[in-house]
């Protein structure tokens, strides 16, 4: 028997959180071997709500699952956390965009980064999923100054997951004969899910979709997907971003050869300098993830590729005084 994991879930009583946690204790995201204590952290008015997932999850009589710690002290739920999953935040309502959210959620990233900093494992992984996700897992990156900023990652996962439906019901393939799919950026409107790497089936996809399609029809409909949820609704997407988190953190620890999006701290990598949390195609193995380089990318890629590295600067120029 492996020693158990400890994992560090915020927003633990949201809705998110409630198609997240169960699966984790189940062994979706770290594997049917891999014992867990789930260190669940809400705010003082959601304890109660809290209460009655731990008492669920109780419930389940889940086999991995060793111990539950439910706080409301991030100092607490952080501790020696070897994987944390920043879900906690306000979700957008319809007609907002998620940097609006930004003012509301960005104090909540400074503290958990702080909190993540004094009390985590030295080799924590850290998720962040509250939007604006790129910028709040830079201002929690910045705030915890005795970590490798790689050590923390914003969510593209569900956009990358969505990129590749879409792109697999169009050519009336599955989701599994579709690779190399990417998108870059920010998630967010401006966010780039880009076909011209991306094979279905072996073929390139640029051979089986037609131009005005990918530029008029998938491109918007993925940037525009979280927002349709909304609609479609009445509250924001939350059992398929849980099961992106989950599928960002295997991936993360277990590793894969399939190329995913990660919004990762930009490096230079792609012509997009340091300061930001830039999504990019990564391979994972041992534990670490590494950006695919050497793609071509055309002019209008790059286009695309600068215009949500300029949202992405706009947000930090937002938060610059969170930053530490
Ligand atoms: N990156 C992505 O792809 C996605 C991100 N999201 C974002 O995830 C976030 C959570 O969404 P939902 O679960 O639907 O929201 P929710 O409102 O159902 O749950 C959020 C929970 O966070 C808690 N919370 C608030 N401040 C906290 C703090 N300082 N510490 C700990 N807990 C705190 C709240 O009490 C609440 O229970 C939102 O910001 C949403 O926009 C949602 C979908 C996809
Ligand atoms: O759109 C939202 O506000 C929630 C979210 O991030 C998504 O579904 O991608």
């Amino acid at each position: 028997m492996k020693d158990p994991v400890r994992i560090a879930i915020t927003g633990a009583a949201g809705q998110i959180s409630y198609s997240l946690v169960f699966r984790i204790a189940s062994g979706d995201m770290l594997g049917k071997d891999q014992p867990v204590i789930l260190q669940l952290l809400e705010i003082p008015p959601a304890m109660d709500a809290l209460n009655g997932v731990v008492m669920e999850l109780n419930d389940c009589a889940f086999p991995l699952l060793q111990d539950i710690v439910a706080s409301d002290d991030a100092n607490v739920a952080f501790k020696d956390a070897d994987f944390a999953l920043l879900v906690g935040a306000r979700p957008r309502g319809p007609g907002m965009e998620r940097k609006d959210l930004l003012e509301a959620n960005a104090a909540i990233f400074s503290v958990q980064g702080k909190a993540i900093n004094d009390n985590a494992s030295r080799d924590v992984r850290v998720l962040v999923v509250g939007n604006p996700a790129n910028t709040n897992a830079l201002i929690a990156s910045c705030n915890a100054p005795d970590l490798d900023a790689g050590q923390f990652t914003a969510m593209m996962r569900l956009d990358h997951n969505r990129a590749k439906t879409q792109l697999a019901q169009k050519t009336g393939k599955h989701v599994t004969d579709v690779e190399q799919m990417i998108v870059w950026g920010n998630h967010s409107a401006t966010q780039y899910p880009d076909l011209a790497h991306c094979k279905v089936d072996g073929k390139p996809a640029f051979d089986l979709v037609e131009r005005d399609w990918y530029e008029n029809d998938f491109i918007p409909t993925v940037q525009q997907r979280g927002a349709a949820i909304i609609k479609a609704r009445g509250a924001s997407s939350a059992a398929s971003a849980a099961s992106a988190a989950i599928d960002h953190m295997r991936d993360w620890a277990l590793g894969t050869d399939e190329v995913v999006s990660m919004g990762i701290p930009a490096d230079g990598s792609y012509g997009v300098e340091p300061g930001i949390m830039y999504s990019y195609p990564v391979v994972c193995q041992n534990g670490k993830y590494e950006i695919v380089q050497g793609l071509d990318v055309n002019e209008f890629s790059r286009g695309r590729m600068q215009a949500t590295e300029d949202e992405l600067r706009e947000e930090r120029a937002a938060v610059e005084h969170l930053l530490g």
